[in-house]
């Protein structure tokens, strides 16, 4: 029986690296997939991973409509036998209803991968429907660590080295080195107690190097 599944995790769990491999496993075994992916890192109709691997990918817009293009290609004599989704948080509810239309209806494998929550610890509407109607939801084994070593389970944001929880939903970026001076917007993994205090590593870093205030008045 096909299925829906669901493989998330914070970003920088290995999602796009676990995307490429799956279908590099069905490909191996003479199955023919087709990728697609929202807004990657590495411009449109990318699949990329933080381990060097890249595939091309269908670009995934709000209107895409993955019924009419799944029956479209099956109906002018195109094999598919699975769907690898990257970045799905950003496909939009009634995409990933299609999605589930074309396991049930075309017994089609579906493999989803992407984060759950955005920087303000909101679902995006597509992973909240993705958990809503997957056979199957997994989270990743590797876990992203916080700074302080706990498991990471948010995703933070920061412009110019500072957490904001204010702005637009979707904003491309990646998670910061901490060697480099900080990007104008990036992400950071932490911690719930950590992302509810807004403490990153800079400012964690920060704090821990201040000065003692003295006990007098
Ligand atoms: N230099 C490296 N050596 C080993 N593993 C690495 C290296 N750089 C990244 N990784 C692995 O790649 C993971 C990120 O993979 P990626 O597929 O890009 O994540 P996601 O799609 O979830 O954001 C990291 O969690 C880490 O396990
Ligand atoms: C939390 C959050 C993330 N994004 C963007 C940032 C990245 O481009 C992707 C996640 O990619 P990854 O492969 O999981 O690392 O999502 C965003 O637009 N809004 C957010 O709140």
């Amino acid at each position: 029986m096909a299925e829906l599944h669901f493989f998330t995790g914070t970003m920088d769990s290995g999602k796009s690296t676990l995307a490429l491999q799956t279908n590099h496993n069905h490909a191996a075994r003479g199955r023919v997939g087709q990728i697609f992916t929202s807004h990657d890192r590495a411009g449109t109709a990318t699949i990329s991973s933080r381990l060097g691997l890249t595939h091309e990918a269908q670009e995934v817009a709000p209107e895409f409509d993955f019924w009419r293009f799944i029956v479209m290609t099956l109906t002018q004599g195109g094999r598919i036998d699975y769907l690898i989704c990257d970045e799905a948080q950003f496909y939009t509810a009634e995409q990933i209803e299609q999605l589930a239309k074309i396991v049930d209806e075309l017994q089609l494998d579906v493999f989803c991968f992407g984060i759950l929550t955005d920087f303000r610890t909101r679902m995006f509407p597509g992973a909240a429907r993705l958990v809503e109607l997957a056979d199957r939801m997994e989270v990743l084994q590797v876990e992203a660590l916080c700074w302080c070593g706990k498991r990471a389970t948010h995703n933070a944001r920061t412009e110019n080295g500072a957490m904001v929880v204010e702005g637009e939903v979707i904003v491309v970026g990646d998670v910061d080195d901490p060697d480099e001076a900080p990007a104008d917007v990036a992400y950071e993994v932490l911690c719930r107690q950590h992302h509810r205090r807004r403490l990153t590593a800079a400012r964690a870093k920060a704090v821990s190097l201040a000065p003692e205030p003295l006990p007098f008045g």
